[in-house]
């Protein structure tokens, strides 16, 4: 996100985070003095009000993000997910900020652990703000994502380093299945909330998915080892298949082929006053599904890891981007 801010020519971007080691890390890796860092935590108002001062906008990713620990911590995740989240509005509204987009999950819809639970709260702030502020100076809207391939702490690296250590997968259920995105995907859905969204507003880009099996034996095709694996069995908190969106949300959603936009229900607590018209938006259709989306077969899934740098800079030497894989 920040260096496709800065390749676009953005005059500053700050970069809030707890973490200095990384800050220096980045810091040394992009080089440009257009970056300033803050060292601080959402949990902490002051520190986000100084941050987003004379700010114009604010792309909000600070978050408690595995499921199993936030299992066992859950209020360490309402503590940075939710309240944390609401300082950010806070201080985007303090400074008038003029846009603000949540980084939320697909966990958020139907959620069954703590951290899906914690991020539809988060989306809620964000609804709240706006239903409860007419005149609010910060334009509040959530994307919605599952998962990242190869984002930091995810299955992707973790399969990679087994392979890389000759030891067996460790396949949680090889029948559960995951929406797949790009970081590219990922950042194109936030760059579309900034310049289409509406106040509250959920951003969902369509995706398709894959059974964890199917991905655990694209990568063993890739790197040229026979797929073993150990099934560990769900882990705390996890759910089968995924929803990017509810069939509630998708009566109401508008559909821009790659993208949807479910916008805020925007009416008002004196429920009595539809009455008479009803709810037009009561009509049944499914759930936007992992289960039911485009399902990636194991040569797909190979050609998709094989666009990322990530995989490619372990593959000696790198094959072509078109493969035939074995199922
Ligand atoms: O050793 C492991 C670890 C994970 N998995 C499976 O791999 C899939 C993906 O797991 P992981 O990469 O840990 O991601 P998720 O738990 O699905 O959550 C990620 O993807 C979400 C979007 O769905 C984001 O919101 C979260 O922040 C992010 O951690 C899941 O089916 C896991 O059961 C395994 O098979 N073996």
């Amino acid at each position: 996100m920040v260096a496709r801010l800065l390749d676009a020519g953005a005059a500053e971007v700050r970069v809030l985070s707890r973490d200095e080691a990384k800050q220096e890390a980045m810091r040394i890796r992009l080089r440009d003095d257009r970056v300033r860092f803050y060292v601080g935590d959402v949990r902490d108002l002051d520190t986000v009000t100084k941050a987003t001062r004379g700010v114009e906008y604010v792309f909000h990713a600070a978050a408690l993000k595995q499921v199993p620990s936030c299992e066992f911590f859950p209020l360490e995740a309402v503590r940075t997910n939710v309240l944390g989240s609401a300082n950010v509005v806070d201080a985007c509204e303090r400074n008038a900020v003029s846009a603000l987009v949540f980084l939320s999950t697909d966990k958020a819809v139907y959620p069954v652990n703590a951290m899906g639970m914690t991020k539809a709260l988060m989306e809620k702030v964000a609804q709240a703000h706006v239903r409860n502020n007419p005149g609010a100076r910060t334009r509040v809207c959530s994307v919605r994502y599952g998962n990242v391939m190869c984002s930091r702490g995810s299955v992707i690296p973790l399969f990679v380093d087994q392979i890389r250590s000759g030891v067996p997968l460790t396949v949680t259920e090889p029948t559960m299945t995951r929406f797949l995105m790009s970081l590219v995907d990922s950042v194109e859905l936030v760059e579309h909330a900034f310049e289409y969204g509406q106040p509250g507003d959920v951003f969902i880009r369509k995706a398709a998915a894959c059974t964890i099996g199917d991905l655990a034996t694209a990568l063993c095709n890739l790197f040229e080892v026979p797929a073993k694996f150990d099934v560990l069995g769900l882990r705390h908190g996890e759910k089968m298949y995924e929803t990017l969106a509810s069939h509630e949300e998708l009566a109401r959603a508008e559909d821009f082929g790659d993208f949807l936009r479910v916008p805020i229900d925007s009416r008002d607590l004196n429920y009595s006053l539809y009455v008479e018209e009803g709810d037009p938006t009561s009509d049944h259709r499914s759930d936007y599904t992992s289960d039911n989306t485009l399902r990636l077969t194991v040569p797909e899934v190979m050609s998709l890891l094989l666009g990322l740098p990530e995989i490619r800079a372990h593959l000696d030497p790198a094959p072509e981007l078109t493969v035939v894989g074995r199922r």
